[in-house]
C-alpha cells in the first residue's frame, strides 16, 4: 500500500489536503466543468509563448488554495532563493546547485569565458577553419559521455535537428562495445572530432569508450594528431591531461553544476557544433527566461510550481504510481529519457533531510513517447486500465516544415486525447452507438466499450519548437522537480543510489579476471557469473 503518513514539514497543509481529498476523490471533472462555465479560464496560465491548461485536473479552487498553502508551509520561496543565491543546498555533497547561473543575464566571469571558448571553437569547426591532422575540415563530431554527459546534448541535438548544419553529430554512451563499433565504423578518422565529456573523468563507461576510440584513431594517426581530433569537457583537469588532451582543448565545468543539469555548461559543446552557437545561446536564453518566471512569479501563476503541486496531489493523495509525458512532436522523442534522469535521479530518495526514513511516497516515475505513436501503443491502458496515470501533453501551434494537413491531424489527435481522457464514454453513449446491432451481441459488448474518463491531464501548448522555447520547456521540468523535492523534504541533488552497482561491477570484473570466487557473494549472482565465464 502506498504510504500516506503526514509530511512532518507541512503538517497543517498536508492534513487539510488529506481531508479535502476524501471530499473530492470521487467527484467527476465533467461535473466541475458543468458547474462552472469559467473553469477553463480559471485554470490556465499564459507566459511568453506558452499556454498551459490545467483545468482537466481533479481539483477545484479549494484544492488549488490548499496546494498553495502547502508550498508556503514548506517555505518554498525561501528555498528558491537559496538555490539561486548559491547556498550549498546539495548538503550531502557540500555543493551549491547553480545551473541557473549558466543561463542567467549576469553570468559569472568563468562562465562567460567558457562560453566564448565554446563559441570560437564551434564556429571554427563549422566553418572548416579547424583542420584535422591531415588538413581536412571536420565532417563529424562524436560526443563520448554517459548520463548527464550524454542524455542532455543528445536530446537537444535531436530535438533541434531542423536547425542543424552539415556536421554529422553522433553519441557514444554505453560501454557496450557493439554500440561503439556501430558508431565509429563508418567514420573517417581524418575528419572526425571527438568530444570526451565527463564531469568526473573517472566514469568507467566513458573512459573505456574514450580509450577504445583513441586506439582506433591511432591505428591511422600519430600521438601528435590527437590534439586535432580530441577535446574534453570536465572538472577533473588533471586526469584529462593524463589522457593526452592538449591544454587548449579542455573546456572546464564546475562542481556546482549537477551532471543531469549540465547541458547548459560546456557539456553542450556538441549542441553548439550541431546547431551553431547562436542557437545554443537562444537555448540558454529560453531557460534563463523560465528561471526568471519561476523565481519572480507569484506561485498561483507560476508554471513549474503549479505543475509540481498537481503532481504532488496525485502522487501523495490519489496514490498515482506514475506520470506520463507525451510530446506531440517527433523531434521530442528523446525528451522523456532525458527527463527520466533529471526527475528520477533527483527525487528517487527515501530518506528525509534529517536522515530519517520517509513515511510517504516521493519520486515520480515518468515515462512516455511521442504522440500519435503512443496512442497506438500504450494509450489503451491509460484510457481503460485500472491505474490512474496523470499525463502532460506537450504540443506546438506551428510545425517547422509547414505541412498544414499533417499539423492539423497531429493536433486534432492531441486535443482529442485529453478530451477523451476527461469525458470517457458513458454506458448510454455506448448504447446509442450500438443501436441497430443484434441485441444480444450489443449487450455482451457494452461493458467493454465504456470509458470511465476522469483521467487528469495538463496541456502545454507552445507556439513553435525553437531553441528558445525548448530551453524554457526543459527548465520548466527542472524547476518542477526542485519544488517537489522541497515539499518531500529530500535532497534532490545527490545520487548516492547509483554508486553501489558501480562498486559491485568493479568487484565482478576482478572476479572475471582472476577467476577467484572466494569472496562471499550471493549464490544467484555467483552462478550467473560462472555461467558467463563457462
Ligand atoms: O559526467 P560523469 O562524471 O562521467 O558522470 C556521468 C553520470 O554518472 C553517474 O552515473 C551519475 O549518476 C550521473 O548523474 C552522471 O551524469
Amino acid at each position: 500500500m502506498p504510504l500516506k503518513t503526514i509530511n512532518p514539514t507541512a503538517t497543517k497543509a498536508w492534513e487539510k489536503l488529506e481531508k479535502h481529498y476524501q471530499e473530492i476523490k470521487d467527484q467527476k471533472m465533467v461535473d466541475f466543468f458543468a458547474e462552472d462555465t469559467s473553469r477553463a479560464e480559471k485554470f490556465q496560465l499564459r507566459w511568453n509563448n506558452f499556454f498551459v491548461d490545467y483545468s482537466k485536473n481533479r481539483i477545484n479552487s479549494t484544492t488549488k488554495d490548499l496546494l498553495l498553502a502547502l508550498a508556503n508551509e514548506v517555505e518554498l520561496k525561501d528555498a528558491i532563493e537559496k538555490q539561486f543565491n548559491g547556498d550549498k543546498i546539495n548538503q550531502t555533497e557540500g555543493r551549491a546547485v547553480l545551473h541557473t547561473a549558466l543561463r542567467g543575464k549576469d553570468k559569472p566571469q568563468e562562465v562567460k569565458e567558457t562560453l566564448q571558448k565554446m563559441k570560437d571553437f564551434s564556429q571554427e569547426v563549422i566553418s572548416g577553419a579547424w583542420k584535422g591532422s591531415t588538413g581536412k575540415a571536420i565532417t563529424d563530431v562524436v560526443n563520448i559521455g554517459i548520463g548527464g554527459s550524454d542524455l542532455g546534448p543528445q536530446m537537444i541535438v535531436d530535438a533541434l535537428q531542423y536547425y542543424r548544419n552539415h556536421l554529422g553529430v553522433h553519441f557514444i554512451s554505453n560501454v557496450d562495445g557493439d554500440h561503439v563499433m556501430e558508431t565509429i565504423q563508418d567514420l573517417d578518422p581524418e575528419t572526425t572530432l571527438f568530444i570526451i565529456v565527463s564531469k568526473s573523468f573517472t566514469t568507467q563507461e566513458t573512459i573505456t569508450n574514450a580509450n577504445t576510440v583513441r586506439n582506433w584513431f591511432l591505428k591511422s594517426a600519430s600521438k601528435e594528431d590527437v590534439a586535432k581530433h580530441f577535446v574534453a569537457v570536465s572538472t577533473n583537469l588533471e586526469s584529462v591531461k593524463e589522457f593526452g588532451i592538449a591544454d587548449q582543448n579542455i573546456f572546464p565545468m564546475w562542481n556546482w553544476v549537477g551532471g543531469r543539469f549540465s547541458l547548459w555548461s560546456a557539456v553542450g559543446l556538441s549542441i553548439a557544433c550541431a546547431v551553431g552557437f547562436d542557437n545554443y545561446q537562444s537555448l540558454l536564453d529560453g531557460a534563463g527566461k523560465m528561471d526568471e518566471h519561476f523565481r519572480t512569479t507569484d506561485f498561483k501563476d507560476n508554471i513549474p510550481v503549479t505543475l509540481a503541486l498537481l503532481s504532488i496531489w496525485y502522487n501523495n493523495f490519489f496514490d498515482a504510481e506514475t506520470e506520463a509525458i507525451i510530446p506531440y512532436s517527433q523531434y521530442l522523442q528523446k525528451l522523456v529519457p532525458y527527463l527520466q534522469q533529471g526527475i528520477m535521479e533527483s527525487n528517487g530518495k527515501s530518506v528525509a533531510r534529517d536522515g530519517n526514513k520517509i513515511p510517504y511516497q516521493t519520486g515520480t516515475i515518468v515515462w512516455g513517447e511521442p504522440g500519435t505513436n503512443s496512442q497506438h501503443a500504450f494509450f489503451q491502458l491509460i484510457h481503460q486500465g485500472t491505474k490512474l496515470i496523470p499525463c502532460d501533453f506537450i504540443g506546438f501551434k506551428k510545425s517547422l516544415h509547414g505541412n498544414q494537413e499533417h499539423q492539423d491531424k497531429l493536433m486534432a489527435n492531441f486535443f482529442a486525447q485529453t478530451e477523451a481522457l476527461l469525458k470517457g464514454k458513458t454506458l448510454s453513449q455506448v448504447e446509442e452507438e450500438l443501436k441497430g446491432m443484434d441485441a444480444e451481441k450489443a449487450s455482451t459488448l457494452k461493458p467493454f466499450k465504456v470509458f470511465e474518463g476522469n483521467k487528469p491531464t495538463n496541456t502545454l501548448l507552445i507556439d513553435q519548437l525553437t531553441p528558445e522555447t525548448l530551453g524554457s520547456l526543459v527548465a520548466l521540468y527542472e524547476h518542477k522537480l526542485f519544488v517537489q523535492g522541497v515539499i518531500w523534504n529530500i535532497f534532490s541533488y545527490d545520487q548516492w543510489g547509483v554508486e553501489l552497482g558501480k562498486q559491485l561491477a568493479n568487484g565482478i570484473l576482478k572476479q572475471m579476471e582472476t577467476k577467484d570466487f572466494s569472496k562471499p557473494q550471493d549464490a544467484s549472482t555467483q552462478s550467473l557469473v560462472k555461467e558467463y565465464l563457462s
